[in-house]
């Protein structure tokens, strides 16, 4: 585990960090001129910024009061005791009092306990957040006191509009698509063969924009054209994901489990149609099934009740259709006591969404034919805040931009492999998952 700006990992901060939220003014009453947080993206700096919205409400984010960088199998835990050190010399004044308020960390981590990207953990110094109608604004200061109480003015200067990256040129990543579908065959064979029930296999794309990437403006494009996704952005991490690994919210969680795929066609009255074959294809069902039973067991332990959909329902995105299951639960015991929701996140990946069935012999498969490090992609990836509530995304839809280069990144996707997949329909597939990223940098 490493800190910065820090002297030793057990004492992370010069001063205690002086946290202090306030509420904002109604949304769009802002004075003329003054920076509004009814978009919360349009406040970003360029440099840097950290988010996680959806619909218009969340958290926006930027400055390093802290930074932690983890590795290997335990990068969940050390990032979490970083997380309670920053919080033991924390002065807090919370004004507002919701989720998302008070001090926040973001985290994004990686897939796989060997990879060399493990995670990192970021303490800003700005938070701005809206839910539901409200805003507010955090600073974290690492100070001697608590000073007057900060404003929108104060925080938001001199942004620059984000700039579009120009012409775009994609290449093979690791591994060339027509050498994936032999990837995939693999996956299929070793299924077959009884060494696994399902494995999710990837692949990545390598992106060259002409001018450097602003992150911000994919942010924008990925916010607003894929709604129901969440779009995010932690330590160069960014896209839109349409599945939640878990939210942990006073005592209750919740997690959108996705599985099961059909592309859409752009017509309406067709895409309709093949939702209706999607809820029934047996295939996409067996997909699903795996993936929910791996989230509902993972939780089973932390509840005292839950419930399981039977049924998933269809989600429509702009660029596919999927299975879908929202599963809830009551977290056990006492408020206090709780796993914080990063710990459940832990406990909860890999999901089979991402990684397959049975869990250990997923991994190694992938990690045996798949040719690449996936890095942050298909980790957890999301804020959590002083009581342990939060809320992690499954790092999907995503691309990581190159932090020598902000001219190049790795764009991701992968898809459920079971014993009827057939390898040319899941490299369609997961072309039509890596199009939001694709579209986050210009496309149609
Ligand atoms: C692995 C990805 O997506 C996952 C795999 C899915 C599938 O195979 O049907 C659907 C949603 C996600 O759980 C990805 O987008 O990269």
């Amino acid at each position: 585990m490493s800190t910065s700006p820090s002297s030793t990992p057990g004492e992370p901060l010069p001063h205690p960090l002086v946290v202090r939220t306030v509420a904002l003014d109604g949304l769009g009453d802002g004075r003329a001129g003054e920076p509004d947080p009814a978009d919360l993206l349009d406040l970003l700096p360029q440099d840097a910024p950290l988010a996680w919205v959806r619909r218009g409400d969340g958290l926006v984010a930027w400055g390093e009061a802290l930074r932690v960088d983890v590795h290997g199998p335990d990068r969940f835990a050390d990032a979490e005791r970083a997380w309670q050190q920053v919080l033991a010399h924390a002065v807090v004044r919370d004004e507002v009092g919701l989720p998302g308020t008070g001090p926040v960390a973001f985290g994004s981590f990686a897939f796989d306990d060997a990879s060399a990207d493990g995670g990192t953990v970021v303490v800003p110094r700005v938070v701005v957040g809206r839910r539901a109608g409200r805003a507010w604004l955090t600073t974290l200061t690492p100070a001697a006191r608590l000073g007057a109480a900060p404003t929108l003015a104060d925080v938001v200067t001199g942004r620059s509009a984000p700039a579009a990256p120009g012409a775009v040129e994609y290449r093979d990543g690791a591994v060339a698509a027509d050498d994936w579908l032999d990837v995939v065959a693999r996956g299929v064979a070793a299924i077959r063969a009884g060494e696994v029930d399902k494995v999710v296999l990837a692949r990545d794309v390598e992106a060259r924009t002409e001018h450097p990437l602003d992150v911000r403006w994919a942010l924008a494009r990925l916010a607003g054209r894929y709604r129901s996704c969440w779009t995010f952005s932690v330590d160069g991490m960014i896209g839109a994901t349409p599945e939640l690994l878990v939210r942990s919210e006073r005592g209750l969680v919740t997690s959108r489990v996705l599985a099961g795929t059909i592309r859409r066609t752009g017509d309406d009255a067709a895409d309709m149609a093949r939702a209706a074959i999607l809820a029934h294809s047996s295939k996409d069902l067996e997909e699903h099934e795996y993936a929910v039973t791996s989230v509902a067991d993972a939780l089973a332990p932390f509840c005292s009740s839950s419930n399981v959909p039977d049924v998933p329902f269809v989600l429509s995105l702009p660029n596919v259709l999927h299975l879908a299951s929202d599963v809830t639960g009551v977290l056990r015991g006492a408020e206090g006591t709780h796993p914080s929701s990063l710990a459940l996140a832990a406990a909860l990946h890999p999901t089979a969404a991402v990684c397959g069935t049975p869990t250990q012999a997923a991994r190694a498969l992938i990690a045996r034919v798949e040719g690449m490090d996936r890095a942050r992609y298909a980790g957890p990836v999301g804020w959590f805040g002083a009581d342990g509530d939060g809320e992690w995304g499954i790092a999907l839809r995503s691309a990581r931009v190159d932090p020598d280069d902000p001219h190049r990144l790795r764009l991701f996707a992968g898809c459920g492999v079971v014993a009827a997949s057939d390898p040319a329909a899941e490299l369609a597939e997961s072309r039509a998952k890596l199009e939001p990223m694709r579209f986050a940098l210009g496309g149609d």
